[in-house]
């Protein structure tokens, strides 16, 4: 059986935070791919500021020379707000012999009691969290946890910082000129 990590993002944009994760869980779970899931509309979150359209190019640039990661757009099919649950009840229909985890940030670990059907999903894959700067404790007896040095990276502070016009942390050459050339997160 194959074994997929699902990584689940907004992903607004993309940054090297997200790359870290997604390497040190390949590695420790001896995963055989990692699927990047842009969310069409983020569930829990007011909206993106790029469109869905722009995070998924920035996305396939961060990820161009990665072979074990893949982008899925199965969000942008299914359309609307992006739950989990519905997305991860298509790819089991899509690919049944396949073992699927479902990644996460150490922040999101206390909501996922609050996400749609997530007793019904937790019997569908297995979560993954990874811890995050700022969020060490953790008491969720469902996600399998693995670790990995923090990377003190997030979109929110990378917006921020091109709002004010400060050089942004943690973004890779091409997606920074991507946000560049079409003069996001300006405002
Ligand atoms: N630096 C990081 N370390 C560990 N996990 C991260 C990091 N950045 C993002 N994640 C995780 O990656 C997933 C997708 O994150 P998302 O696209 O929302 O980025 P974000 O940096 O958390 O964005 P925002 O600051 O807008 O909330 C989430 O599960 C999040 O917890
Ligand atoms: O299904 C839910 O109820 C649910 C609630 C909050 C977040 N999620 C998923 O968690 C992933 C990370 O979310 P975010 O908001 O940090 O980009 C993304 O794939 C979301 O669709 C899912």
């Amino acid at each position: 059986m194959k074994k997929i990590g699902l990584f689940g993002g907004t992903f607004d944009p993309p940054h090297i935070g997200h790359l870290k994760l997604a390497k040190s869980v390949l590695q420790t779970l001896e995963l055989d791919e990692i699927w990047f899931i842009p969310t069409y509309e983020p569930p829990h979150k007011s909206d993106a500021i790029a469109k869905p359209e722009q995070r998924l190019d920035m996305l396939n640039l961060m990820l161009e020379e990665e072979p074990n990661f893949k982008i899925s757009t199965i969000e942008y099919e299914i359309k609307g707000k992006s739950y989990t649950y519905e997305t991860v009840k298509h790819l089991r229909k899509q690919y049944p012999q396949t073992f699927f985890y479902f990644i996460i940030g150490g922040d999101m670990i206390e909501d996922l009691p609050k996400w749609y059907n997530i007793e019904e999903l937790k019997r569908m894959v297995q979560f993954v969290g990874v811890n995050r700067k700022g969020y060490s404790e953790y008491n969720y007896r469902d996600v399998l946890m693995v670790n990995m040095e923090e990377v003190p990276v997030s979109s929110t502070a990378i917006r921020e910082d091109l709002k004010n016009r400060k050089e942004p942390q943690g973004l890779t050459k091409d997606v920074l000129h991507y946000i560049r050339e079409n003069g996001l997160y300006e405002n």
